[in-house]
């Protein structure tokens, strides 16, 4: 099983951001939370933040998790961690993805989604599932 972390980043009018893989990714040009894997003796959180830097060139915050989803692609299984971000540093420079949308939560469920994020829009769409990290 392969540890996800991706970030669930909302802005200030409530809007999601959705990433498209690139053409030359696995999976190529789906729909995503940005994100990664996580490093050995890296906690899910470091990793985020981390990804989210070296992806999208911004700093976000976390302000709630969700639940964690398994998912078993036909050749490798990860569990994906979600967390609801905000930015607080910087402007989108997309370093890795193809392109970028800031969706109505109600959209969401209308992206060609790699797989294994359809339990986590669900999830997500659920306010009770919200743990809160930050007031
Ligand atoms: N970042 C991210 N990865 C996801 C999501 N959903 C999903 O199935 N994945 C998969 C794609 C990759 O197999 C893996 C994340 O790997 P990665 O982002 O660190 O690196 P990658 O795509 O370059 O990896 P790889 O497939 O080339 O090994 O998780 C998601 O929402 N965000």
């Amino acid at each position: 099983m392969i540890d996800v972390c991706c970030a669930i980043i909302v802005n200030e009018a409530g809007l999601v951001l959705v990433t498209q893989r690139s053409a030359t990714m696995s999976m190529p040009l789906k729909m995503e939370f940005p994100g990664g894997k996580m490093e050995p003796g890296e906690s899910p959180e470091d990793c985020l933040i981390r990804e989210i830097k070296e992806e999208l060139d911004v700093e976000v915050e976390i302000v709630a998790a969700i639940p964690a989803s398994s998912y078993h692609y036909p050749t490798f299984s990860i569990l994906l961690i979600p967390f609801v971000c905000r930015i607080v540093a910087g402007e989108i420079l997309l370093k890795e993805h193809a392109a970028y949308a800031w969706m109505e939560p109600s959209d969401l469920l209308n992206c060609d989604w790699a797989e294994a994020d359809i339990p986590v829009v669900h999830e997500y769409l659920n306010p009770a599932n919200h743990t809160s990290i930050k007031e």
